[in-house]
This record gives C-alpha cells, structure tokens and sequence, in this order.
C-alpha cells in the first residue's frame, strides 16, 4: 500500500474512533445521571479495573499491556472530567513524583493543585477543595512516610486507589564538560540515593547543595554552567535542562507507592487490598491474637509496621481482601474498637 493509502486507513478510523468514543461518552453521562440520583462517586476504581482486565485478557493485537493501560485509563479520566471536573491535590511542587503518580491516574484533563505539605494535602481534600489527594505512603529505600500515616490516622478521609512508580534520578547540566562541576544541586535524600554514581564520575567531593525539590535544584542548575541537578527527567526536560545521564540512582529498583484518598469507600473488586490503623491494649498477646483472627481466615496480611503517634505505639496493617468480604467483614466487626479502617482498594501491586 502506498502512504496516502495506509493515511487513508487511518483516517477512516480515527473517524470511526471518534464516533465510538462520542458514543461511549453519551454512555458515561447516563451513568452519571444514574450516580447523581443516588449520590454515588463518579470515579469507580474497581470498575475501570474490571475493565482493563477483560480488555488485556482477550487482546491479540499489537498493544501491549502497558500501553492499553495508558490509552483507557486516559479515556476513563476524560470520562469522569466531562461528567465533574476534578480537582486533584498532590504533594508538590510540579514534576515531583507524585505529581506523576497523580497523573498516571486522572490523566491531562483535570485540575491539578500542587500543596507543599501532606497535611496540606490531606486539609485540602477534607475542604473540598480537590475531590482527591495524592500522597506517598512508602518508598523501597526509605521506608513509611510518617507523615501520611499520621495525616491518615487524623483525618476522616478513605483510600481510594494505590499507585507504585519507579524511582528514576537524572544528572542534568547545562554544561558539556563534567570536570567543570563544581556544585550540585538536589533534594537532600537524592545524594544519598545516587552516592556510587557520584563517587564513580568523582562528583562525591564538588559541593552538594540541598534544595527543597528537586525542580527547583533543575532551575538552579539552569542558570549556572559549573552547576548540575539531580533530578526526575521530567523535572530536568520542564526547566529546558539538558539530561547528561539517566537513572543514575544506586538501587535501579527504588520504587515509591502512593495513595490516592477522597471521601468515599470502594465497592469490592475481587482483588482488593485493605489497610487499617490499630490501636492494641498494652497487654501481653494483644498483638498475636489480633493477628490469630487473620490467619484463620486465611486472610494473607501483606504489611505490619509499628509506628508512634504523640508517644503511642499503633500499628499499619495491610492484607489482601476487601473489608465487606465475608471471610473479613466478621473480624473487623469483633475489633472495630482497636481499628481504624483507612480504606479498601484494588491491589496494585503485592508489595513494595
Ligand atoms: C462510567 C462510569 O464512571 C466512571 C467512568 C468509567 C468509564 O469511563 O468506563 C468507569 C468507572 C468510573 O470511574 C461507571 O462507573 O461505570
């Protein structure tokens, strides 16, 4: 086939795209209007999920996975942004990671609103001035964010959503002579992540300078040839920052999960994951026959980590399961006054 031929093709199914996509919208509004009736959320987690399954599970094309992913899951976030603009706050400034957390789940359409702090995150969903916020729970190097646990313990907010992403660090630099070096800049747990890097390219020794984000060490590094950022490529491509090497991290395996939290509670997915907070007596045993209950009911818990909040010791628990399954909902009622239940969710990932 010749070009104008193959483009022929292809505009005759972008045409017969937008039709469907048009179709498909119409759809979605009346589904709204069914949620509208009853007050339900417009965002169904669970169901976009049910929906990404059948789809890979019977595709035989050309598209990968991941790339049914991207393409639906923006589709979906257009879906809800015309049904309700939604407002999405997210641990900043722009370009952080969670920032593109946030976008891997609601896409270009909606209104992002970068906060500085996770309670600001957490105060700004409880408002209503976003419907969701985004915030890391846990990183593979560094362990729990603390402050979310303790956001999570004192706001009424649910977990709606999880979302793991790689950790990948760029070294950007205007300047084509690496010798030249004589400052860096980034956030300050950055340096320890890319330490091996540093010392091989003999950066260990130049002077490292913290700066609050890692966009901003990009801006820094933009105005000054003897500087560089360490940085997400994102972060470097946005300030026009030319990226020297990529993933130049230690741990090429540095993953980070995030939440994402709102005022409502999921329906079950069939492939949930459960998170609480638990507050045990301090008696001995509290702790085991908690857990006892779980294990005979085959509930495989995934997470136990204790924390301290104002002196007490709690403890984050996560398993596999849906809070109103019926093997679990019986165990959460015999506890309900240790527990805070954060929210059940589809499983994204085993663990981290
Ligand atoms: C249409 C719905 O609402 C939203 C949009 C969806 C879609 O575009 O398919 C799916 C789930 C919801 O997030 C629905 O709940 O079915």
């Amino acid at each position: 086939m010749t070009l104008d031929e193959l483009r022929d093709k292809i505009d005759n199914i972008d045409d017969a795209l937008l039709k469907l996509y048009n179709e498909r919208m119409e759809l979605v509004h009346q589904v709204g209007e069914v949620k509208n009736t009853t007050g339900a959320p417009i965002y169904r987690p669970e169901r976009e999920q049910a929906i990404l399954n059948r789809l890979k599970s019977q595709n035989k094309g050309k598209l990968t996975d991941a790339a049914i992913d991207a393409l639906f899951l923006e589709m979906f976030a257009v879906a809800r942004n015309l049904e309700l603009p939604e407002g999405v706050a997210y641990l900043g400034p722009e370009a952080s990671f969670t920032h593109q957390a946030a976008e891997s789940k609601f896409g270009a359409m909606s209104a992002y609103l970068p906060i500085s702090s996770i309670p600001g995150v957490f105060r700004e969903v409880k408002k209503g001035t976003a419907k969701f916020g985004v915030i890391p729970i846990e990183n593979s190097s560094n362990g729990i964010v603390s402050d979310t646990i303790n956001c999570l313990d004192e706001y009424d907010l649910k977990i709606i959503a999880e979302v793991c992403l790689d950790v990948h660090m760029a070294f950007a630099t205007v300047s084509d002579d690496i010798t030249k070096i004589t400052k860096i800049y980034s956030k300050d747990i950055a340096f320890g992540q890319c330490r091996k890097f540093l010392q091989d390219l003999g950066l260990d020794e130049v002077e490292h300078i913290p700066v609050e984000s890692t966009v901003k060490a990009a801006k820094l590094a933009l105005k000054d040839e003897t500087a560089a950022a360490l940085c997400p490529a994102v972060a470097a491509k946005l300030n026009n920052l030319p990226i020297r090497f990529n993933n130049v991290e230690d741990d090429t395996n540095n993953r980070t999960r995030f939440f994402i939290i709102s005022d409502f509670e999921n329906a079950s997915s069939g492939n949930d994951k459960t998170s609480l907070l638990v507050r045990l007596s301090n008696k001995p045993g509290s702790l085991v026959n908690f857990l006892n209950d779980f294990e005979e009911a085959h509930v495989n818990l995934t997470k136990i980590k204790s924390h301290i909040v104002e002196g007490e010791s709690i403890f984050f628990i996560e398993f596999h399961g849906h809070q109103n399954d019926a093997h679990i909902k019986p165990i959460l009622e015999k506890h309900k006054d240790e527990i805070k239940i954060l929210g059940s969710y589809v499983k994204e990932i085993d663990d981290i």
